[in-house]
């Protein structure tokens, strides 16, 4: 690597979208900032805003058929910047893959064996792990000769002991499948985490958080000392909070019951627990912005599923707060977490005997930076702050590449 190679972009492939971030690590500057959504769609929408240049946000509306489509367009948008992927000055690609089992405990050059690895997750990871191939291959087919880094979701919760990582099933049968809680977000609960304890002055060593990463999909985690030790997704991203389309948790047995009385097959029953349940399963909608404002018209539906979403998260706060046994900040963050002050407002409501309470004033503050909502007085602090998963994504690219 070069001396002045300081640069890493990063891509984070979801199951229909890539965002991205081009970052020069010898600044921390964001050089370039994107987003490409719905692909595989007639209306694939990218957005490309090159901060370096001063530029203006562009976008192209137009279909993208595949992931690969996708890195060709972004590619061709940073090449039109002067920030293009043949650039010397870039040092790395982070990528982010969503499930690394239970190997991938840190940041990790990408290799043939990694790639069979990340490929034998597809069968836990079927939405996330196949985009996050494509996006590492058609990387590797522009840029050959730069390191490609895998950032994993799962790996910060692999400090979780036995005792929450595993299942109550047999065994034998468990543990030949590889069925155990891996738990994902990471890369988010790691970086929020850390932020929260510097919000409070602290070293993340000295204190204990409960992270509510609350974006379309949705986690938490139990973070004591800067170490996750329980987390609310599992095997897969289903399990725990009620998401945007998923259902989090639910007896096991619906699924026989429904592929018995209903006569639904389980790709059937995956779909509708994957893809139409949670938020848009319960009233229509996935967006919590458009369940507000349904809420504010007297709707009922959307009621109930607002009060459902918040349920489910207080029991995971209360739970989460007896995993730790003692408690110095709740933090709010992503999508939901950062801007839907009646979630949080509702989720900590009544826990005054916890020592949780909003302040109602601060709760109504917009703002991009980490900041308290709790009052004073209180003894666990309430906290939104914001995430930046492409930004830790490239620090750890950043820092293996350069060491
Ligand atoms: N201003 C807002 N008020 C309430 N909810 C919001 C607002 N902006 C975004 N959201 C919620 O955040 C969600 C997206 O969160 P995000 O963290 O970007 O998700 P993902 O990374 O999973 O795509 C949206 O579906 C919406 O429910
Ligand atoms: C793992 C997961 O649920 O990711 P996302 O929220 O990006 O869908
Ligand atoms: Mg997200």
């Amino acid at each position: 690597m070069s001396a002045n190679a300081t640069r890493v972009l990063v891509l984070n492939s979801g199951s229909s979208s890539v965002k991205y971030q081009l970052l020069d690590m010898a600044d921390g500057a964001r050089l370039a900032v994107g987003l490409v959504e719905r692909i595989g769609e007639e209306t694939s929408r990218l957005a490309h805003t090159p901060l370096a240049t001063g530029g203006e946000k562009r976008e192209r509306l137009e279909p993208i058929a595949d992931h690969a489509a996708a890195l060709g367009a972004v590619a061709e948008e940073l090449a039109a910047d002067g920030l293009g992927l043949d650039s010397p000055e870039l040092a790395a690609i982070g990528h982010r893959v969503v499930h690394g089992g239970k190997k991938f405990t840190e940041p990790t050059v990408v290799t043939d064996e990694v790639m069979a690895e990340i490929e034998r997750l597809i069968p836990v990871a079927p939405l996330h792990n196949p985009a996050n191939i494509t996006g590492i291959r058609t990387a590797q087919a522009l840029r050959p000769d730069l390191p490609q880094v895998a950032v994993f979701d799962t790996a910060f919760h692999t400090t979780m002991p036995e005792a929450a990582a595993r299942y109550a099933i047999d065994v034998e049968t468990a543990d030949a499948h590889r069925v155990r809680r891996y738990g994902f977000h990471g890369t988010s609960h790691a970086y929020v985490s850390r932020a929260t304890a510097e919000l409070l002055g602290k070293d993340p060593s000295e204190v204990n958080v409960i992270v509510l990463h609350l974006g379309n999909g949705a986690s938490a985690s139990a973070v004591e000392g800067g170490r996750c030790v329980d987390t609310s997704m599992g095997l897969t991203p289903l399990e725990g909070l009620v998401m945007g389309t998923r259902s989090g948790d639910v007896d096991p047995a619906v699924i026989f019951h429904l592929a018995r009385n209903a006569g639904m097959s389980v790709d059937e029953i995956d779909s509708l627990l994957n893809k139409k349940s949670g938020l848009i399963g319960l009233c229509g909608d996935n967006d919590m912005r458009e369940i507000r404002r349904r809420i504010d018209e007297g709707d009922e539906r959307a009621a109930l599923a607002f009060d459902i979403y918040v349920h489910r998260l207080k029991k995971y706060i209360g739970a989460y707060y007896a995993v730790l046994g003692k408690v110095d900040a709740v933090a709010f963050t992503a999508g939901v977490g950062e801007n839907a002050a009646p979630v949080r407002e509702a989720a900590v409501a009544g826990l005054e005997e916890l020592g949780l309470v909003v302040d109602a004033g601060l709760n109504e503050i917009r703002s991009g930076e980490a900041r308290l909502i709790s009052p004073e007085y209180a003894r666990v602090a309430v906290a939104v702050v914001p995430t930046d998963e492409e930004l830790e994504i490239a620090t750890q690219t950043y820092a293996l590449v350069s060491s």
